[in-house]
């Protein structure tokens, strides 16, 4: 053999023993070894990444947490938790009690300012918090009312065409619509037009297209080398797709600056630039970032729910009937129907709501923090070593019967008065477990909004149709993909107006 193969040859070698001995570590000898999981998962990331890879990685844990239980090692650096206890010590702790985000995931790109989500040190991430809360305050919420019901206005108007063609709608892209147009107009200060336009904006249909993608983003963190040749393997389309919406965004954006808080219109950005003083610092690199992520993050996620919560009353002749009468004795009209009234007169519509939030969250994963360096963290009765990512899978807890009773059923009444009583079926679920908006210093700060929209949209829909989901859509939830949000298939509904009794 030539010197340069020998070399070669050498090298893989190496590269192989080294691999085989870094698996019989990581099964044997590492830290995480007497967390119970299959020994595969332990040795190598090899097989997270492929369920990653295929959109499978949430089916694969509910079936880990099956088999193994409360808390599993799920890969190398690992342990997943499906328990109340652990859901306030991983994502509930303040301070040095914290277990920060795990930066292999929550990364900016090289150069690019921080958002509030991606923000990893408590610092950066406390002052773009305190620039949004204002934006996010019940005064706030009061003023946006009117835009949330410009957006519900037009969808009802929409969908009273496929009523009356008899057409069916799909309505995880209506309900997309909806939430997107509704975000851009508050974080972009321009709205999407999708509702108008009956389709997906290109920045829209660009972010649902790229889904798949994102896994990969996480598996090049690991891999270095495929990160570098992502130049030289990306498609064209999805490089011009890309370019096309940072162009628009940073257009969009930068027009919205330079109106400042010279508008009527008072969008997100109106109070944040009005509250921006020297304490918050937050630069306008930050802004137009933290922009992008609340389109992101307060958009598909309502959408979700919403689509969530059709589906399972469809599916639930009893809920459905039960929430449409709800709905309709409630209002004598229908501008009645705003958020005070929906929240005072429509408990049963709430309950609804909170099961859909079980049945299907719109992160339907664990949301990965890092456990301190050096340091051993007790996670509910785990010690948990430094170092190790730790997560609660909303999903394979939610769905677990060591959780809930009847667990893969959709009951609101499991959140309703009684649920606790002696001879209650619920008697024993554990809902501490649900934290859809997740916990502590980083959780959900478009929460109330979110639930203001989710209420109106709903009463809406209920007071102006009857819905019924067609043959190919009934087994919508069953098997669906996530890449760290679901991959959602079309939903197609038949809808009727209502018959006045
Ligand atoms: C049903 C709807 C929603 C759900 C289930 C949801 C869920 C979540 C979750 C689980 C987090 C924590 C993320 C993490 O730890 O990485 C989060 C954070 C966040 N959400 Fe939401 N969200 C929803 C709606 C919204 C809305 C309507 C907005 C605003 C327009 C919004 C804006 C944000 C922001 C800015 C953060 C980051 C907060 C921080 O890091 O301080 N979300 N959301």
């Amino acid at each position: 053999m030539a010197p340069t193969g020998l070399i070669i040859a050498s090298l893989v070698g190496a590269w192989f023993m080294y691999q085989i001995g870094y698996m019989i570590y990581n099964v044997y000898f590492h830290p995480l070894r007497k967390f119970p999981g299959p020994k595969l998962r332990a040795a190598s990331q090899l097989i997270p990444f492929y369920h990653m890879l295929r959109g499978n990685m949430d089916i694969e844990m509910r079936k880990l947490h099956a088999q193994y239980g409360e808390v599993v090692r799920h890969k190398p650096d690992g342990v997943s938790f499906i328990t109340a206890q652990a859901f306030k010590d991983v994502y509930g702790q303040y301070g040095s009690n914290s277990v920060p985000k795990d930066h292999h995931l929550y990364q900016n790109q090289d150069g690019e300012a921080a958002d509030i989500v991606t923000a990893i040190n408590d610092e950066d991430h406390s002052r773009l918090r305190r620039a949004l809360a204002h934006a996010f305050s019940e005064k706030a919420l009061r003023e946006q009312e009117g835009y949330i019901k410009e957006y519900i206005d037009l969808l009802i108007e929409k969908l009273k065409g496929f009523a009356a063609s008899g057409k069916a709608a799909d309505l995880v892209a209506w309900y997309n619509f909806t939430t997107f147009d509704l975000i851009g107009d508050l974080a972009f200060g321009k709205s999407f037009g999708c509702l108008a336009n009956n389709q997906y904006h290109s920045f829209v249909g660009f972010i649902f297209d790229s889904l798949p993608a994102f896994p990969w983003m996480v598996v090049m963190r690991e891999y270095p080398v495929i990160q570098m040749m992502l130049p030289f393997i990306m498609p064209k389309s999805a490089k011009e797709g890309s370019n096309n919406v940072n162009k628009y965004s940073n257009s969009t954006l930068d027009a919205r600056l330079q109106r400042g808080v010279n508008q009527e219109r008072r969008d997100f950005f109106w109070y944040v630039l009005r509250g921006k003083d020297e304490k918050t610092k937050v630069s306008d690199e930050e802004l137009k970032h933290t922009a992008k992520t609340l389109i992101f993050a307060g958009s598909e996620t309502t959408a979700t729910l919403l689509s969530g919560v059709t589906y399972w009353l469809c599916r639930t002749p009893d809920a459905m009937k039960k929430v449409t009468e709800e709905v309709r004795a409630a209002f004598q009209a229908e501008d009645e129907i705003n958020v005070i009234n929906a929240t005072n007169r429509l408990p049963y519509l709430l309950a609804c709501i909170d099961e859909g939030f079980r049945m299907y969250p719109p992160v339907p994963g664990g949301l990965p923090r890092r456990t301190k360096k050096g340091k051993t963290t007790m996670i509910d009765r785990w010690e948990v070593p430094g170092d190790t990512n730790v997560s609660v899978h909303q999903t394979a807890a939610y769905w677990s019967p060591l959780n809930f009773n009847r667990a893969d059923e959709y009951h609101p009444e499991r959140f309703q008065p009684g649920w606790d009583a002696p001879d209650s079926p619920w008697k024993d679920d554990n809902k501490a477990v649900i934290n859809p908006f997740s916990l502590g210093p980083r959780n959900c700060v478009g929460k109330n909004l979110a639930y203001a929209e989710m209420r109106l949209v709903l009463a809406r829909m209920l007071w102006n149709f009857d819905m019924e989901l067609l043959p190919e859509s009934k087994g919508w939830v069953y098997g669906q993909k996530a890449y760290g949000l679901w991959h959602k298939p079309t939903m197609n509904v038949k809808l009727s107006l209502r018959k006045r009794g």
